[in-house]
């Protein structure tokens, strides 16, 4: 059986608290973007993982497919599988492409083994392998609050507006960039502003881990501007970056990028 992960973005995010675990309590808005990683899992004789596509950089642990699947085989009695992952969403980037493997791979085992979990029990099994992981089960746009993981729809529609994402040459890790942020109860706020039309958000939302990485790499602050320069209605980093991303009203083709920069265009 074969699955289709897809990245997010965040639009607006405000870092509130930290908490005594370490982690944030954080506002966000999460959306679904059209970029797909593509994953299968087959019977096999061991537990075993394969990767192709954009290289995932080591870091120590467990793909985050793998840990998946054994948090489901710690309860549940199923085969050692091969899992097949193919990367194409960027990584370090702030798109969720990790959470979305996780995420993914749960529903996949749930389809194919038949363990009839619903999405709370999704939800809850997706919490336990990070923060951005329970979006990825329902995959719907939502209004995030807690450390990411408690949700509330929103009625937000992108499909009017093409997307443009860059991902600069820098690898931005997730618990770095929360050490750059301030947090700071919430000033403004992001339930009203979403509601109100996509023109208004530039004076009205905004990412709270822009500051801090913009003054660390000025590479990444380079490209929102760009986006702007050339038209987008609206443009902000992703999560705690480093893609940013660009919605325009008319179809655009980007000029004047570093040529180490990535480019999609997204409709
Ligand atoms: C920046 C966002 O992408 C916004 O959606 C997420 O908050 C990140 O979520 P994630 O990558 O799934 O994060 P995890 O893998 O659970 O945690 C990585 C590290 O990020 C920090 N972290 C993450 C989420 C959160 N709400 N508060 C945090 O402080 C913690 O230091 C944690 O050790
Ligand atoms: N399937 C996977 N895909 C990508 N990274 C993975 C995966 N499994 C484990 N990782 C580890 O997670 C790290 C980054 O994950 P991810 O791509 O989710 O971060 P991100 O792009 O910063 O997104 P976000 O912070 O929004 O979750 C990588 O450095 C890698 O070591």
């Amino acid at each position: 059986m074969i699955a289709f992960p897809n990245a997010k973005i965040n639009i607006g995010l405000q870092v509130l608290n930290r908490r005594d675990d370490g982690y944030h309590n954080l506002e966000t808005v999460f959306y679904p973007l059209k970029l797909y990683d593509a994953l299968e899992i087959v019977e096999a004789g061991k537990l075993q993982f394969s990767v192709s596509g954009v290289p995932i950089p080591a870091d120590g642990r467990d793909n985050l497919c793998v840990r998946a699947y054994r948090l489901l085989q710690d309860v549940y009695d199923l085969p050692p599988v091969h899992i097949y992952l193919h990367k194409v969403i960027p990584i370090g980037a702030g798109l969720g492409g990790g959470s979305a493997d996780a995420a993914f791979l749960l529903k996949l085992a749930n389809q194919q083994f038949g363990l009839r979990l619903d999405e709370p029990a999704l939800i809850s099994y997706a919490r336990q392998l990070g923060a951005d992981c329970p979006f990825f089960i329902r995959n719907t746009p939502v209004l995030a609050t807690g450390i990411g993981d408690i949700f509330n729809q929103v009625q937000v529609d992108l499909s009017p507006y093409h997307l443009v994402l860059v991902k600069p040459d820098v690898y931005v890790s997730t618990a770095t960039a929360y050490g750059t942020v301030s947090p700071e109860p919430a000033s403004k706020h992001l339930a009203a502003a979403i509601m109100q039309p996509v023109e208004t958000w530039r004076d009205t939302i905004f990412n709270d881990f822009e500051p801090g990485i913009f003054a660390r790499y000025p590479e990444i602050a380079a490209i929102k501007a760009l986006l702007y320069e050339q038209g987008a209605v609206y443009a902000a980093m992703s999560g705690s970056g480093s893609s940013v991303y660009g919605l325009f009203a008319e179809r655009v083709v980007l000029e004047g990028l570093n040529s180490s920069h990535q480019l999609y265009y997204i409709d």
